[in-house]
């Protein structure tokens, strides 16, 4: 298969589709593979390297797009990148469809075969393609929460693990998932106050029996977030409902309720946000402030770490890589049901559930048009 891999255009966006030594998994299994002038040049992969993997190296990205069966990305393909995609061409990337509705459009309006990483799930119920990436941006989440409560980002001016005779901050994480999970690891790290919120009980008992004592841990009601909110110096928001719109469980009320200075970073935010106040922001620009609380929205938080991102994403795309150029899609989700749940947008269809009923949009199964 003719596989192609164009340089990421988001806003400090420094991640690749593919490292080299992934590309040369492929080569050595006859396949072809197309890599825009410096794709990986941000994060230390020269051109040469891939040359040396066995890609081709092309000028541009309309080349990649032109050439390519299956374009392997990061992030989900911004308006020009939309506008190159070709009729039954296999786009496998990042999405997130459910909150963005010119995106879906222009998908459906390709023809193209589009594969999401956030909706593959695996046979223990978790979402491989998203967990890397979940499992960086909760540990960063602390980091950006951490610098958004110093008082030059307009926070309270709070240390998050306090010092001898000043008490820690107060964490609280909201969804207690990959990124919940990794957000409380770096938070007890530091020495905070930490609270996570669950709807799932199974969630909240495997938090308690990594962290013990160290972490406190509530079942997710609109009463207990509203009152650990209004308690709290940092808020994560860290749900998921797969494929979904993120449901706003922190209000503007709240939002306005929330101490003076303190901190949100919205991390749902590539799939809308679970604050009523959040807007996606950028790596540039990262924070803003309603009603005294500083806002962190960046949807592509792994962007900044790209090279550890880059080899943590890759590791978990290769073999779904690897199967589809070898099988071709069809066969390829045929045969593997977790696989097929990645199917979000075919030949001009919906294939998502969920990303229909935040459109209201038609909704096709996969299995009818396969
Ligand atoms: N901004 C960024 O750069 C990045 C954003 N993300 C996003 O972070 C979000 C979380 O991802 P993961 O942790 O991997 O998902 P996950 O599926 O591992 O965890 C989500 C958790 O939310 C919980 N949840 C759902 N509804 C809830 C409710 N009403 N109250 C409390 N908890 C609830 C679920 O039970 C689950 O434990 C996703 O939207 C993901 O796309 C992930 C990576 C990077
Ligand atoms: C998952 C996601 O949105 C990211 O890695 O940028
Ligand atoms: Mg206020």
């Amino acid at each position: 298969m003719k596989i192609g891999v164009p340089k990421e255009i988001k806003n400090h966006e420094y991640r690749v589709g593919m490292v080299p030594s992934a590309v040369k998994e492929l080569t050595l299994q006859g396949h072809q593979v197309f890599i825009e002038q410096n794709a990986g040049a941000g994060i230390g992969f020269s051109d040469q390297a891939y040359i040396d993997a066995g890609a081709e190296v092309l000028a541009t990205a309309a080349e990649i797009f032109a050439i390519a069966e299956m374009i392997v990305k990061v992030k989900e393909p911004l308006a020009v990148e939309r506008a190159m995609l070709k009729h039954d061409q296999i786009l496998f990337t990042y999405l997130h469809l459910a909150p963005d509705l010119p995106q879906t459009e222009d998908l459906l309006k390709s023809g193209a075969v589009c594969i999401a990483y956030e909706t593959v799930t695996d046979d223990r119920g978790g979402l491989p393609l998203l967990a890397p990436m979940s499992e960086v941006a909760g540990r960063m989440s602390i980091q950006a929460g951490a610098m958004a409560l110093e008082k030059s980002h307009g926070g309270r001016g709070m240390l998050l693990g306090g010092v001898p005779g000043v008490a820690p901050a107060k964490v609280v994480i909201i969804g207690g998932g990959m990124v919940g999970t990794n957000a409380a690891q770096i938070a007890i790290g530091m020495g905070a106050d930490v609270t996570v919120v669950d709807r799932s009980i199974d969630a909240l008992r495997r938090l308690n029996a990594q962290f013990g004592a160290a972490l406190k841990t509530v079942y997710s009601t609109a009463d207990a977030i509203e009152k650990l909110v209004l308690e709290a110096d940092l808020v994560i928001g860290g749900v998921l409902i797969p494929g979904a719109a993120a449901p706003k469980l922190i209000t503007k009320e709240m939002v306005a309720k929330m101490k003076p200075g303190s901190a949100i970073v919205d991390v749902a935010i590539d799939q809308g946000g679970c604050v009523e106040t959040s807007k996606a922001t950028t790596h540039q620009d990262p924070t803003y402030i309603v009603d005294d609380v500083v806002h962190y929205c960046v949807a592509n938080m792994p962007g900044a770490v790209a090279r550890t991102s880059t080899f943590a994403l890759n590791s978990a795309t290769l073999p779904y890589i690897l199967k589809l150029a070898k099988l071709g899609y069809k066969e390829a989700l045929m045969h593997d049901r977790h696989l097929l749940n990645g199917l979000n947008v075919m030949h001009g269809k919906l294939t998502c559930r969920e990303v229909a009923e935040a459109h209201g949009l038609e909704y096709t199964p996969a299995t009818t048009i396969l």
